[in-house]
């Protein structure tokens, strides 16, 4: 029997584009200002390429300018951090994004902090990280600050509830489950190294799981009631997209379930608009 009510994330998306997309009108029509993205890509990981050009399609539906610059797989690293330095300086570009992973040679986080923390539309500077832990007004990573949005956008009750989080990304399960401690949620936090993990994933009244591996958690993970929040993103051999959880058993146990596609996908999209329009703002008001 079915029970759980579905949150599609391209609703809830597609409610705030909307209004993103007036917001973008108002503010060319008071101001002249566009926001814009720049998306830097290097090599040519497929999977990275499609995300890349959903970004792109987005910015323009919702008339922001966008640009994606290309570079090769083999570029130095030295290379990557001018070209950010040349981005921090250009006035027209209000968010920088680096596509994740990048090569082996190049490091993660040497790049991500070269990224001015004004235009880190993704959310990873460490100071924008240290912003959100001590819950300062910042731009918040995406994936997060788009599941936080799904779930108040169905009026689920957050304070005081056990919010379980598997993985322990610096991208997606550490500053998930800081957000919503913030909530004043109660928080534990899941890793491959968990003791007993079936005996905590039972207690969430929210599940998050983000660990990329396909029907990772299945009914008996599963409190019935539960709210169960999928980020997986798992292309299988046939080509078909699933995510980290079983639907059919979510949908059998769970109050409310997301799901892969149309989930958490289209809302990271969506808050890295609602980042870039933050970050174009903020430069008017001088923050
Ligand atoms: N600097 C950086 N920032 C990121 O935000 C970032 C990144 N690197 N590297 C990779 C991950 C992954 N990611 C996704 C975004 C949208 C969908 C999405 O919209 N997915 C669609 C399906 C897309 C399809 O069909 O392939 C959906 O779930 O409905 C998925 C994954 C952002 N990432």
């Amino acid at each position: 029997m079915v029970k759980a009510e579905i949150i599609s994330g391209k609703e809830v998306a597609a409610e705030k584009r909307a209004s993103l997309k007036e917001e973008v009108r108002v503010l060319q029509e008071t101001e002249g200002i566009i926001p814009g993205l720049t998306v830097i890509l290097v090599g040519d990981h497929p999977a990275s390429r499609s995300y890349v050009t959903a970004k792109h399609k987005a910015c323009a539906e919702i008339g922001m300018h966008s640009e994606i610059i290309e570079l090769e797989e083999s570029v130095s690293e030295a290379a990557l951090l001018a070209e950010i330095s040349r981005l921090n300086e250009d006035d027209t570009v209000h968010g920088i994004l680096v596509q994740l992973p990048l090569p082996g040679h190049i490091d993660e986080q040497k790049v991500i902090t070269a990224i001015s923390p004004e235009k880190d539309v993704d959310g990873f500077h460490p100071i924008n990280i240290g912003k959100m832990m001590t819950n300062q007004e910042t731009l918040l990573p995406c994936t997060p600050f788009g599941i936080v949005e799904m779930v108040k956008s169905k009026g689920i009750d957050i304070k005081g509830k056990h919010v379980v989080v598997i993985g322990r990304s610096n991208i997606v399960g550490k500053p998930v489950g800081q957000l919503f401690l913030n909530e004043d949620a109660t928080v534990t936090y899941c890793h491959s190294r968990t003791v007993n993990m079936q005996q905590l994933t039972l207690q969430a009244d929210i599940l998050i799981v983000a660990v990329g591996r396909a029907n990772f958690i299945s009914a008996e993970y599963i409190k019935e009631g539960a709210v169960i929040i999928d980020v997986g993103v798992n292309r299988l051999p046939s080509g078909k997209l699933c995510g980290d959880v079983v639907f059919e058993d979510a949908l059998q146990k769970a109050s409310y379930v997301t799901p892969v596609p149309g989930g958490v996908g289209p809302m990271t999209i969506t808050m890295l608009l609602h980042n870039t329009v933050q970050a174009a703002k903020n430069v008017r008001k001088g923050v």
